[in-house]
């Protein structure tokens, strides 16, 4: 066995010469890991999430590139609201997010072929997919947007905080982060719409709180209610948010449609 080992070491020609093959692929394959744990990597193009029950128009398209964010209500029927509630109260993965105290919701990341995921919250996703292709067809450039197979479903406790004002889309770069961290943030560098589905029941806002207030270009800040079946879609790297604390529990589908 010594004799085998003694042969083969003398066959490889110098270490110089392994770690000049062996440290390269280590970093690709590092890399490659980082970039494919996003969340695009695995996503669709935009037509290929097209969900014909939901129509925006060329109304909502045009305010989308004029404003930066357009409100779409009652994109779900009353029960399909309901069952899409009923779904994700029952999913027990909820874990909290933000690592620096900015937000105070819990999030799970939800797929259509999850096991625990109901027939409710799927038609959900199904519809909150198809966004971009809706736009693209009412002639809102979003043709070449690509679509993540997973939306953050985002719960908000009455008792917690909200979510303090930020971009969706981040801006560092590859000095800033580093390599590594730039390669695995490339969704989020990546997002151009953001698209929110609230999953809430009767909610109102003098009494329940937990409004998205958003500013736009300097102007005043403005307020959305998170109303259920309410679909809210913006321009992920120019309109600034944050999410009011709440005094009702607040469930929101979030998906973030990247380029
Ligand atoms: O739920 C909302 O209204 C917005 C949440 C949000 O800003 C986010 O998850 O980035
Ligand atoms: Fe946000």
């Amino acid at each position: 066995m010594a004799r085998f080992w003694r042969q083969t070491l003398r066959r490889i020609p110098s270490w110089d010469a392994c770690l000049a093959l062996v440290v390269p692929a280590g970093c690709a394959g590092m890399l490659a890991e980082a970039y494919t744990r996003t969340a695009i990597g695995d996503a669709e193009p935009a037509a290929a999430c097209a969900f014909a029950p939901l129509a925006l128009s060329a109304a909502n398209a045009e305010t989308l590139t004029r404003r930066g964010l357009v409100v779409v209500d009652d994109v779900l029927s009353a029960g399909e609201l309901a069952a899409a509630r009923r779904d994700a109260a029952t999913l027990a993965r909820f874990s909290p997010a933000g690592d620096h105290g900015e937000r105070g919701d819990s999030v799970c990341w939800v797929r259509g072929d999850d096991d625990d995921v109901g027939a409710g919250l799927r038609q959900a996703m199904r519809l909150l997919r198809g966004v971009p292709d809706a736009l693209a067809r009412r002639g809102y450039e979003a043709s070449h947007h690509r679509v993540p197979r997973q939306c953050q479903l985002a719960r908000y406790t009455s008792r917690g905080k909200g979510y303090d004002r930020h971009l969706d889309r981040c801006s560092l770069g590859v000095e800033e982060l580093g390599l590594l961290e730039w390669l695995r943030l490339s969704d989020y560098r990546g997002r151009a719409l953001t698209a929110i589905l609230y999953l809430n029941d009767d909610w109102q806002i003098q009494r329940d709180g937990g409004a998205l207030r958003c500013w736009i270009g300097g102007r005043e800040p403005f307020d959305v209610a998170p109303l259920g079946g309410r679909l809210v879609i913006f321009d992920s790297g120019a309109v600034e948010h944050a999410v009011l604390a709440a005094s009702a529990d607040r469930v929101a589908l979030t998906v973030w449609i990247n380029t």
